[in-house]
């Protein structure tokens, strides 16, 4: 196909409420997708990735999120990008291929000749022209944006082997009891339409192999992934494994920065990671403690147009400031996330923590967690309206909304 056919559509899954729980207390407030990284919704990061894939038609966003959540970030995103942005609602979940199939016919509108699908949840630098260009060299059907990680931790992904030469996937398991790889599935891919025939094929396996339950006693017995719903399709276990060995499926590895993004301690880490992105991509968005925000700013920091920081105040590195927060004299945040309309006052400190919206955080008063952000107690959460009074210390503990503090805690969850 020439340059001139080529079209590219971009769909970022979003999942939806059921989906994130992981992230409560912050959830409550806001769809996960939304909650700032960095300054700027989650999901933004892959749509403004997307922005340097040549030919690119349109994103759609797929999850089960009511539209109206996503209506004013859509619409204004779309008008910033001068790029078609478009939220799709399934009305339950159909799993991560299903979603994706279940919108196959507004999709193939756009006649496009390659389909990138993104998770939301994943923090990375997004390479998607390179991943075009491999796909392109290897054909088939599908390339997988892979990375290595610590053998420790790969359990808790897509493991996969590969082979070295010609990048081919040769073996696929989903988050196996058993090391298998440290090489990982990050979530991000690039498909022909021929996906969604590898999607249907699952569909129409399984309504074939309810029909034939209907007619055994033993097999209705049985409890397994046989019996999900036909519609309900897992881009992982249902299209990957059992496509891996087919030379229709390759892999194309970043050495660049990965995470997962599942809970609000990695959200720290990960807008801190986008942060130091910023000083390379766009570093108009980052603090440089010159002209009205005077404070002392130390390594990449992001501070809201709007919000007000004494000159006093220290803060840096891997700190995000969000509208109308206002921070005192003597202030000192260190890797924490301040959402809107919060108040910390005078010589109090933020370390290793997220600040919920309208929370406010009194004088000499320290909320602070160990910084082991995938631990249960490795940062401090404070949910929407909480006040911390004045000299009193949290340390590790998460804080649900509306709550006040007047005596110290440590390693709780305040109900
Ligand atoms: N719209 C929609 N989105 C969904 C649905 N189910 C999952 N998703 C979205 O699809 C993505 C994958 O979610 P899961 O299927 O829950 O898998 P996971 O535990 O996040 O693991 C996947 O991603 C890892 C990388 O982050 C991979 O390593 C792993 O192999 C797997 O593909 C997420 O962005 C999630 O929001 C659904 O029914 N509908």
């Amino acid at each position: 196909m020439g340059i001139a056919e080529e079209r590219v559509v971009a769909v970022i899954m979003v999942g939806g409420p059921t989906k994130g729980t992981r992230f409560r207390p912050l959830s409550f407030n806001i769809p996960k997708p939304l909650f700032p990284l960095a300054g700027q919704p989650m999901v933004h990061h892959p749509i403004s990735a997307c922005q340097k894939i040549p030919n690119l038609a349109r994103i759609y966003l797929i999850g089960f999120y009511e539209e109206r959540e996503f209506a004013l970030y859509v619409s204004s995103i779309s008008n910033d990008l001068k790029l078609p942005v478009r939220y799709l609602k399934e009305d339950k979940p159909h799993g991560s291929a299903g979603g994706l199939y279940n919108f196959k016919d507004v999709i193939m509108e756009e006649d496009p000749s390659h389909i990138f699908l993104l998770n939301c949840d994943v923090c990375c630098s997004f390479p998607l022209p390179q991943m075009l260009d491999a796909h392109k060299k290897h054909g088939g059907m599908g390339t997988i944006l892979v990375v290595k990680v610590s053998p420790e931790s790969a359990s808790e992904f897509g493991e996969l082997v590969a082979d070295p030469v010609t990048n081919e996937l040769l073996h696929y398991t989903e988050k196996p009891e058993t090391f298998v790889s440290d090489l990982i599935n990050s979530g991000v891919y690039i498909f022909t339409p021929d996906i969604f025939t590898a999607i249907e094929g699952v569909s129409s396996q399984r309504k074939d192999r309810a029909n034939l339950r209907r007619v055994s006693s033993f097999e209705a017995m049985q409890q397994d992934t046989r019996s999900l719903p036909a519609n309900y399709v897992r881009l992982d276990q249902d299209i990957l494994s059992p496509l891996a060995g087919k030379k229709q499926l390759y892999i194309y590895e970043t050495m660049d920065f990965w995470e997962q993004i599942k809970t609000p301690g990695m959200s720290i880490k990960c807008s801190a990671l986008y942060l130091s992105q910023f000083r390379h991509t766009s570093p108009h968005l980052l603090a440089n403690g010159d002209g009205i925000k005077k404070a002392c700013i130390i390594g990449d920091v992001y501070i809201h147009p709007s919000a007000k920081v004494h000159p006093s105040a220290k803060i840096g590195p891997g700190v995000s400031i969000s509208a109308n927060a206002r921070i005192g004299a003597g202030a000192r945040l260190i890797n924490c996330i301040v959402l809107d309309d919060v108040e910390i006052k005078e010589n109090a400190v933020v370390l290793h923590a997220i600040v919920g919206w309208k929370s406010s955080i009194g004088r000499w008063a320290r909320v602070q967690g160990r910084g082991d952000y995938n631990a249960k107690f490795g940062v401090t959460i404070l949910g929407e309206s909480v006040a911390v009074e004045d000299e009193v210390v949290v340390i590790s503990s998460i804080v649900l909304p509306h709550k006040t503090l007047n005596v110290g805690v440590q390693d709780e969850i305040l109900l």
